[in-house]
């Protein structure tokens, strides 16, 4: 046999065996080196190498599934042929595949349609001024600073530049949508530990939990408050809930310093929130320690050691709560509103809601345009939930299409006219969550829920082409 032949055959062989290996979710788990694909099981150490984005992008995804991930990040159906190298067994058949919503995938090419020729939805060249100047305004700042001394003034611009960077350049960055080019990406995204914070836990905390488990009762990471909010009907009362439309504000301010302190910790122990970071990523480890060790070097000890004095240390705290306060402030409003929804058990929609019900419904909108310029898109928090990987530029360009398909879909589509309104709505769902839930709220639990609501639900299900993930979204709100 030529050795070519030879090859192939042992090829078929090699593939044979793949198709009889069958996977558990909980065996995948325990490997860093696989993930899970719809039904399929494929190896992700050797993909990784391979892969167009960058390898720690699929690197964060290692024993984990990924299928809604490809699905979010690329915009389109998975090339499973394409993939065949990397196939190594199935998903256990007692185990669901998580389905790929057929209809997103429909509106990704309407929306692909509507970028400039040739862009792949990267940044336009136009922002990359955006992005100089942001970064020549930091530094010019810091550099002032530690040669002349800091003022208050100064500090608190300086603090409102770091959102600036975080919103415009880290956040596009970490989500693989700047550019073309992974390692310009890979780069700017470390722009998230100049400011203070941590890349690598980032796109846990960020890409691998939040985009994936929005407002999840369970696994979205911002909405564990540890008891200092109660956010969602699902968390227990503590008597200091019914002030906590007053301390929202101020504790957005403090919240950096959570991040200052115990990103270390998550950092050492290598996971967020309890979610481990998969093993498969850990050369990002060494580049995350070095880069947390040279922030405390360059922006707390530097300047204290220049200028040892209170005024100093005050000047940093008024840098670290004005970037705190804008970040926080933003991010807050846009997933916990008047009529947000929750997502699982008890929540208001069930985790097999189709993808982009469960994006839409908990995530809202605030302005327009001018502000996407300032906040780099994240007030189109709709349309950066259903595509992050899009650059912020495009955003307020799609907006009007996916507001009309997402209604035609019958979903909630929320948009805030002005920042007012939409804080008015964040107040007034911190305010419900608030009051001690009583007896008469327990009545309310889905289980309790009144059998016209029930035929409304169902009938808006039909309506819009009834599936199975909406025959299941409504036995899961039935409790
Ligand atoms: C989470 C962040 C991710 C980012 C930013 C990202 C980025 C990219 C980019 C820039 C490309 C090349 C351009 C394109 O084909 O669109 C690409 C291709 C690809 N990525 Fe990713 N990716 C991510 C996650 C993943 C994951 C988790 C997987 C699967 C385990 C994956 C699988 C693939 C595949 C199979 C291709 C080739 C697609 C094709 O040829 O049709 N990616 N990715």
């Amino acid at each position: 046999m030529p050795p070519s032949a030879a090859k192939d055959a042992g090829g078929a062989a090699e593939l044979r065996a793949a198709e009889l290996a069958s996977y558990t979710r909980k065996a995948v788990t325990e490997r860093s080196d696989l993930t899970i694909v719809g039904d399929a099981v494929y190896d992700a150490k050797a993909f990784r190498e391979e892969h167009p984005g960058g390898a720690h992008f699929v690197s964060l995804f290692g024993g984990r599934d990924a299928t809604e991930a490809f699905m979010e990040y690329h915009r389109r159906a998975w090339p499973k042929a394409r993939m065949s190298k990397f196939f190594v067994g199935s998903l256990a058949p007692s185990e669901k595949p998580t389905q790929v919503d057929e209809g997103y995938l429909r509106l990704c090419a309407e929306v692909n349609g509507l970028l400039p020729k040739g862009s792949g939805g990267f940044a336009p060249a136009s922002y990359w001024l955006k992005a100089a100047a942001l970064i020549v305004a930091a530094l010019t700042l810091e550099g002032y600073m530690l040669l002349r001394g800091k003022t208050l003034f100064l500090s608190v611009l300086l603090g409102l530049v770091f959102a600036w960077i975080g919103l415009n350049i880290q956040h596009d960055a970490n989500h693989g949508a700047l550019s073309r080019y992974p390692a310009v990406n890979y780069c700017l995204g470390y722009m998230q530990d100049w400011i203070g914070g941590n890349m690598v836990l980032w796109l846990q905390e960020h890409v691998v939990m939040h985009h994936l488990h929005t407002n999840d009762v369970d696994h979205d990471p911002d909405q564990k408050a540890h008891g200092a909010l109660r956010l969602k009907p699902t968390d227990s009362w503590l008597p200091w809930h019914s002030l906590q439309q007053v301390y929202i504000l101020p504790g957005e301010a403090m919240y950096a310093f959570k991040l200052l302190s115990l990103d270390a910790l998550e950092l050492l122990a290598w996971r967020w929130e309890g979610e481990p970071i998969s093993q498969l990523a850990a050369p990002l480890y060494a580049p995350a320690v070095v880069c947390k060790l040279a922030f405390w070097a360059r922006f707390v000890a530097l300047p204290l050691w220049l200028q040892p004095s209170l005024h100093t240390a005050a000047c940093i705290c008024a840098t670290v709560c004005t970037g705190s306060f804008y970040l926080a402030f933003f991010f807050f409003i846009s997933h916990n509103f008047d009529g947000v929804a929750s997502v699982g058990p008890q929540g208001s929609l069930s985790r097999s809601a189709t993808f982009t019900q469960r994006q839409v419904e908990t995530s809202s909108n605030v302005g327009g345009k001018w502000l996407a310029h300032l906040n780099g898109g994240l007030n189109y928090q709709i349309e950066h939930h259903l595509f992050p990987r899009l650059h912020h530029s495009y955003y307020a360009t799609i907006a009007p299409l996916v507001r009309q398909r997402i209604e035609a879909m019958g979903y909630k589509y929320s948009h805030f006219p002005t920042i007012g309104s939409n804080l008015g709505a964040m107040m007034s769902h911190l305010g419900k969550m608030a009051a001690r839930p009583t007896s008469a709220d327990k009545l309310a639990r889905p289980s309790e829920k009144s059998s016209v609501e029930c035929r409304l639900r169902l009938g808006a299900a039909c309506a819009r082409g009834s599936q199975a993930s909406d025959a299941a979204s409504l036995i899961s709100w039935l409790g």
